[in-house]
């Protein structure tokens, strides 16, 4: 094996709070900062048990809303899962990925792992599961053959599958592409969401491979709900997240893979501020783990040449409407994280808040359009053109 480096050393930072936080401050503390303590769900002993010995970790958690006269609770249960790579990252393809000299697919190392955590996701009920970006790591995946072991796992647990992977559009020139790819419970393939834009920062030069998506911010109508995919850098762009709930999303998820001296510090905000402005649940997902690349490499930046891109801090969560959110899973380990929700708090917090309503879309669609055109002048003013625009004033009477 190749030598990890050590990083990501805090388990996770709500751990760190339960023990760290006086017992009598702590509930106070959680209502603060993540609006209240989340009901833990019970999930069946033999889903803890299975997650024990395949070595990750098992969170259940659970968002009400209040019962409704005309409606009845739509209840449904999500899994995000959380992964490191399982092989070094130089190990062939075929053996980390799938092997394709037989027929017959044969599933290796990592599909392995994802297809253990998705059998216990099964046992604890899931409906709608969603992986971390680009989980099946390689460029090379013939997007068909990928598909093909997901739809048969959505068909088998009655599961919507997100499976966020890297699609060769043969097409198109075999343009290469960011894709998630939405799998509903019947194993028809519902469509892909495309990520839209390419991070340009730290050494994520995505940019020099993929290129901008351009499947807009397409909602999927599931038996268990609406549901859209914004990958990963896409969660900085707010109008992103704004165009799915336009759209109808109820839950947005948002597969990553990104590093703690990048976004550790945006992480909780970010997901958990669009549920907020838009009135649906998001679900952050990020890889986790450190990844050694045998030839060092630089992004151009001063930086020295190094071997790894920084640790992947995992800490997935679920954010709901009304700003509360979940624990995060671990920032060291694998995981699957599952909650219920019920759909109809979308509606209630959009009913007490009224963002849609109040937001003036209009306003901003039209001056948005002005701010783009070549020759839009920014409308700042500071005190040399406000004494010029009084002179003029006074110069006139
Ligand atoms: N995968 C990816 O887009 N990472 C960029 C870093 C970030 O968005 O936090």
């Amino acid at each position: 094996m190749h030598p990890v480096p050590m990083a990501g050393e805090l388990q996770s930072l709500e751990l760190c709070l339960e023990r760290h936080i006086p017992p009598q401050d702590l509930a106070e503390v959680k209502r603060i900062l993540y609006g209240g303590e989340t009901r833990k769900l019970c999930l069946p002993a033999a889903a803890l048990s299975s997650a024990q010995e395949r070595d990750f970790e098992l969170q259940g958690y659970g968002f009400d809303a209040a019962p409704e006269q005309l409606r009845r609770p739509r209840i449904v249960r999500v899994g995000l899962v959380q992964n490191k790579i399982p092989l070094p990252t130089d190990t062939a393809v075929a053996v980390q990925v799938q092997s394709w000299h037989s027929s017959c697919l044969h599933v290796a190392a990592l599909h392995r792992r994802i297809e253990e955590m998705v059998e216990v996701a099964a046992m604890c009920g899931v409906n709608i599961i969603c992986f971390q970006e680009a989980w099946s790591e390689y460029f090379l995946l013939v997007l068909i053959e990928e598909l093909c072991s997901f739809v048969q796992l959505a068909k088998k647990y009655n599961m919507v599958v997100v499976s966020p992977i890297l699609e060769r559009d043969e097409i198109h020139g075999g343009t290469l592409w960011n894709t998630a790819v939405v799998i509903s419970n019947s194993g028809a393939i519902l469509g892909k969401s495309r990520k839209n834009h390419i991070p340009r920062i730290g050494d994520f030069n995505e940019s020099t491979y993929y290129m901008e998506g351009n499947t807009g911010h397409q909602v999927f109508q599931t038996q268990f709900g609406a549901i859209a995919v914004n990958i990963c850098f896409r969660r900085h762009h707010p109008l992103n997240w704004l165009m799915y709930s336009l759209n109808g999303a109820e839950i947005i998820f948002n597969p990553s893979a990104t590093i703690g001296t990048l976004s550790e510090s945006l992480w909780p905000i970010e997901a958990r501020n669009a549920a907020i402005a838009n009135h649906c649940f998001t679900c952050p997902i990020n890889r986790v783990g450190t990844e050694y690349y045998k030839n060092a490499f630089t992004s151009g930046d001063g930086g020295k040449a190094h071997h790894d891109l920084g640790h992947f801090y995992g800490s997935s969560y679920v954010a709901a409407p009304d700003g509360s959110r979940t624990p995060g899973l671990s920032r060291t380990r694998d995981g699957l994280l599952v909650v219920e929700m019920d759909l109809n708090l979308c509606r209630q917090v959009s009913d007490k808040w009224n963002f849609k309503m109040t937001g003036r879309y209009e306003m901003y669609a039209a001056k948005l359009a002005e701010a783009v055109q070549p020759r839009f002048t920014p409308s700042l003013i500071g005190e040399e053109e406000r004494s010029a625009q009084y002179n003029q004033v006074l110069h006139r009477k």
